[in-house]
């Protein structure tokens, strides 16, 4: 799929852009603090309805702003052109597919895009919703009907969350109709995480064979948020007292985490920062290949900052590959990065939050 149309307002420093975008390579280069990272933002909103950076939703809309939006045209690999819309004024984002309002769901999932970013490292080196976040968005894109067993996993949750915390412990008929959906949901995500990984393996391998050869041979291990021996639902009775407690749940798919290892790198402590950065970017690459087996087109990939990411070699492979793939790429940098010197690409200088075509 290829974005060939990005209008976006009151986004960050980004008053009112628009631009026509290369199929092929798209590089925004200008000074730190130019408005280069919000371009790559607006896109990958458009697949998550949420940002790629950490920090509060309401930092995306600019200051002194009442409304940000964000428009596209989207070319899917079989020619069908769609109109994308997100846009957010209160606390609520809006969708429309067409013009028309959808549910935000319906909306990101006709749009996927892939980010490897600064931040990317915490994929591996950060904490275990990072991963979580990772898997689970890995699997809605491609099998959108995760999102309504997901929404009804968050919605027992929540409910049990309150029964927790409230005042005076409720009785135990109140507790088990929410545990038991609780439980029915957290397996079925869990089935639908373990056969996504099971798809992903293989592509992973291919990728960090290419990009971190030294390594050796990987494990990738899965570990679901309770025990294996009992099933969820009783598991969740017999904790009660203590997460009543702590005030929260302590078992379930939202407490799951997967990791890593290497034959060369057993501990995670073992891997440089360059080398954590190229096994996220390994997992990034093996999940847009996994998209692009699934659903017959590559999802966009954005390059934030790639010049300084990664070495030149690296860079090179990552470039050479997306270009192998006929993928549709968005990059940054404060200049053009040498692993582009003399491929084709469009190239947009930002400053200020202003956009010139240069290329
Ligand atoms: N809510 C906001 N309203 C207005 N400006 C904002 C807001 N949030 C961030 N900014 C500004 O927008 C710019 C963000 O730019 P962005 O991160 O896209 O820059 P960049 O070109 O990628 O920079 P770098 O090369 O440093 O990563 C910064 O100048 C920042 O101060």
């Amino acid at each position: 799929m290829r974005l060939e149309q990005l209008r976006v307002r009151g986004l960050r420093c980004l008053t009112e852009v628009g631009v026509a975008l290369d199929p092929g390579v798209n590089v925004f280069v200008g000074a730190n603090g130019a408005g280069k990272t919000s371009v790559l933002e607006a896109a990958f909103l458009l697949s998550h309805a949420r940002s790629f950076r950490s920090g509060a939703k309401e930092a995306l809309l600019q200051r002194g702003a009442s409304q940000l939006s964000i428009f596209a045209e989207l070319r899917h690999a079989d020619e069908r052109v769609c109109r994308l819309g997100l846009g957010r004024g209160g606390v609520r984002w809006e969708a429309k597919l067409d013009g028309a309002s959808v549910a935000l769901g319906q909306l990101v999932g006709e749009c996927a895009v892939v980010c490897f970013e600064p931040g990317s490292h915490g994929l591996i080196a950060g904490a275990a919703e990072e991963r979580r976040r990772y898997l689970d968005w890995g699997v809605f894109h491609v099998e959108h009907g995760f999102l309504s067993t997901w929404r009804r996993y968050q919605r027992a949750l929540k409910q049990r969350n309150s029964l927790l915390r409230a005042p005076s412990p409720p009785a135990d008929e109140l507790f088990a109709p929410w545990e038991a959906e609780l439980a029915q949901a957290a397996e079925q995500i869990d089935r639908q995480r373990y056969s996504y990984l099971d798809r992903l393996r293989p592509k992973l391998r291919d990728g960090l064979a290419g990009l971190l050869p030294e390594l050796g041979t990987f494990e990738l291990r899965y570990r679901r948020g309770w025990s294996d021996e009992l099933d969820l639902a009783r598991q969740l009775r017999e904790q009660r007292g203590k997460d009543i407690a702590r005030g929260h749940t302590t078992l379930g798919a939202h407490r799951a985490d997967w990791a890593l290892t290497f034959e060369q790198a057993p501990l995670r402590e073992h891997l440089s920062r360059g080398q954590e950065k190229l096994t996220a970017l390994a997992c990034l690459l093996a999940q847009a290949k996994l998209y692009a087996e699934q659903r017959g087109e590559w999802p966009i990939v954005c390059l934030d900052d790639l010049a300084s990411e990664l070495d030149l070699a690296h860079q090179t492979a990552v470039v050479s590959l997306l270009l192998a793939a006929d993928a549709q790429v968005l990059l940054t940098g404060t200049e053009l990065p040498a692993a582009l010197q003399g491929l084709p690409a469009r190239v947009f200088h930002v400053e200020q939050g202003e956009l010139t075509r240069l290329l």
